[in-house]
């Protein structure tokens, strides 16, 4: 599905929080979107989402109208908002409760994801009693579940250690290759944005409104080490550059 947004604009009474967006998102794609605290990102997100509505402009998928939440973009926050008194397994599951699947398709696809996460072995867990990361495994298979055609994640890997959170990005750039799933990520990681997408966004400030855009022309296998090559670090301090000529000068 093509994700769509045309001269896009919100405010929240008087503040202006986004304006003129304009930003096509293709079928398969990887982008991520990058701007200092408060250009707008997570707004931007949740407007795709379906969460809030845009004061001004319009959210297409394939031309359809964005009016709500809907199965066809799965959602993935930072804190992954699992329920903790269902098991791994159900949080998973009840993604899909709004999906017309026979009872056996519904245990066939959560087993399906839970082993594309790795997460198969600890089905019936709480999730008090898994890791960060693990946590975020199960966030993201509850997702995918219900194979949307497009990923959101607003920050996904925000609250998990250095060691984890790479773990988490290559297993993210992984199931991106696997399912061929368009994604589109919020994160304020600039090192992140360009290890993980084919196009970086960034967002400027007051208000927010897509200042630049920069093609990630790294090639498609990104190891950890290709963050010390030369061309990683050119592309990372290009996008650090226009984040901070973007930044709020109030
Ligand atoms: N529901 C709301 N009501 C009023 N103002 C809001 C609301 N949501 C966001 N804002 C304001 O909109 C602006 C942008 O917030 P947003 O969270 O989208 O930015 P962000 O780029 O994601 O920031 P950060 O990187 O710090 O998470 C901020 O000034 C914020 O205070």
């Amino acid at each position: 599905m093509t994700l769509a947004l045309r001269d896009v604009g919100k405010e929240y009474g008087r503040l202006r929080v986004l304006d003129g967006i304009d930003l096509t998102v293709a079928p398969g794609e990887f982008v991520c979107i990058v701007g200092a605290s408060g250009s707008g990102k997570s707004t931007l997100l949740s407007l795709i989402a379906g969460l809030a509505p845009a004061t001004r402009g319009t959210v297409t998928l394939d031309g359809e109208p964005v009016t709500g939440p809907g199965p066809e973009r799965g959602l993935v926050f930072q804190s992954g908002a699992l329920f903790p008194f269902l098991t791994v397994a159900e949080n998973v599951a009840f993604g899909l409760r709004l999906l017309p699947l026979p009872r056996a398709d519904r245990a066939a696809r959560v087993e399906w994801y839970l082993r594309e996460v790795g997460l198969l072995p600890l089905a019936g867990a709480l999730p008090k009693e898994l890791s960060g990361g693990q946590r975020q495994r199960v966030a993201i298979a509850r997702a995918l579940a219900c194979e949307p055609s497009v990923l959101l994640l607003d920050e996904p890997f925000g609250a998990l250690d250095v060691q984890t959170k790479e773990d988490m990005q290559l297993f993210l750039r992984q199931v991106w290759l696997d399912t061929g799933t368009t994604v589109l990520m919020v994160t304020h990681d600039v090192e992140e944005a360009v290890l993980l997408a084919q196009r970086v966004i960034v967002l400027g400030c007051d208000p927010g409104r897509v200042a630049a855009e920069v093609p990630v022309t790294l090639p498609a296998e990104r190891p950890l080490e290709i963050k010390r090559t030369a061309g990683f670090h050119a592309l990372r301090s290009t996008v650090e550059d226009l984040v901070r000529a973007n930044m709020s000068t109030r």
